[in-house]
């Protein structure tokens, strides 16, 4: 910055990381003339096992149980090709978008690992980590062996353990045996939490108890915690939240669509978490797309400049490049130590900060010094 000016920068990258130095108009480097750039973007919360459905299985009612109803009858199909087909066309969308890091949650059906998640495991593409979450019903913990089961499978696939917490399934041992399991093996979760907007959603309320009486080493994220922003001691979970450095993923394109859905009747809430109380705490905060084009959600991108928008109306967020781009690039959110210049940029060549993400659309990739896409016009 010049002042409250942005400034002009030149780049170096190195083997050891990014070197940011006044700019200093060297020759044979790219010129970006003040393009807006960013770190790689993150998309922190997607099923790739569903994605691209939303046709030959429609929702029949508003909702998320229906939607989870409907994604039952359409996983009949789910052969190795159909989710490899599906998956790798997000993928590639993601990629097109600047997504770095992608973290999928993947179905689980049984306490065996599903077909989904060999085939999302072979995935693979040199600009993007994909991440996976095992998705399983809470009520698959009850029994303790079986949580240890299903944990030894995920860490020896070095992924994350998830969960589906919520009100219609709620059951306090069977999470205590998923966070001894995660505990046990060593790994990090990631829960699909208080989805909902009944007070009496008990997971991040129950999570945060527990986090007062016992240790975890691993690094927990809890995506959703719709329920938060309906509950009057919602602030006072923050606050423990805070204090165990819990990363919260609000999903807006879905909370808005699944959230007092009732039909023929406005929604008269947004269904989001407490955003910016959470961002008050210091509570490390990222915005994910969900669904996408599945049972779910009909629509979706996987880009996460459409997510930011959404967000940035529906939580009115302000500031859009200068500040909210954090809630879809800032990596440590996701890994401690994460290094923000880690030589992995997104570079909009034709954008500027008062339009954007909006007239965004052409953006190219410059990772390891190496450009990647092209421009294109059509902003
Ligand atoms: N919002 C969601 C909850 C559970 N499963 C999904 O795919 N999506």
């Amino acid at each position: 910055m010049d002042g409250d000016q942005p400034a002009l920068a030149t780049l170096h990258f190195r083997e050891e990381g990014t070197r940011i130095e006044p700019d200093q108009n060297v020759s044979g480097y790219l010129a970006l003339n003040g393009a807006l750039v960013l770190p790689a973007l993150i998309e922190p919360h997607a099923h790739l096992d569903k994605t691209f459905t939303a046709q030959r299985s429609p929702p029949q009612q508003p909702g998320l149980l229906a939607a989870i109803a409907a994604m039952h009858q359409d996983r009949v199909r789910w052969s190795a090709d159909d989710l490899r087909q599906r998956a790798s066309q997000a993928l590639s969308w993601a990629v097109e978008a600047g997504v770095g890091l992608l973290r999928t949650h993947i179905d689980w059906f049984a306490a065996d690992a599903p077909l989904a998640w060999q085939v999302v495991g072979e995935l693979q593409h040199p600009l993007c980590t994909i991440e996976r979450v095992a998705l399983a019903p809470v009520t698959f913990f009850a029994d303790a062996a079986q949580a240890d089961h299903i944990a030894a499978q995920v860490a020896a696939s070095g992924a994350l353990l998830g969960g589906f917490i919520h009100s219609s399934n709620w059951d306090a041992q069977a999470f205590t045996h998923l966070l001894q399991a995660a505990e046990r093996w060593q790994l990090d979760i990631d829960l699909h939490i208080d989805e909902e907007l009944s007070h009496d959603a008990q997971g991040l309320r129950w999570l945060a108890c527990y986090l007062r009486q016992h240790s975890f080493n691993g690094r927990i994220t809890c995506s959703h915690g719709c329920a938060l922003a309906q509950q009057e001691d919602g602030e006072a979970i923050l606050e423990v939240l805070a204090q165990h450095r819990v990363t919260l993923i609000a999903l807006p394109l879905t909370n808005l669509l699944l959230q007092d859905a009732v039909p023929g009747r406005t929604p008269r809430q947004r269904g989001l978490t407490l955003i910016k109380e959470a961002q008050a705490r210091g509570i490390p905060l990222l915005l994910g797309a969900d669904n996408v084009q599945d049972a779910f959600c009909p629509v979706g991108s996987y880009d996460p400049l459409d997510t930011l928008f959404s967000g940035l109306l529906s939580a009115q967020l302000g500031m859009a490049f200068d500040e909210a781009s954090a809630l879809i690039c800032q990596r440590t959110a996701l890994h401690d130590g994460a290094n923000v210049l880690a030589n992995d940029f997104v570079i909009f060549p034709a954008a500027e900060a008062a339009s954007w993400p909006l007239r965004s659309r052409s953006r190219y990739r410059l990772k390891q010094g190496i450009c990647y896409g092209e421009f294109r016009n059509d902003t």
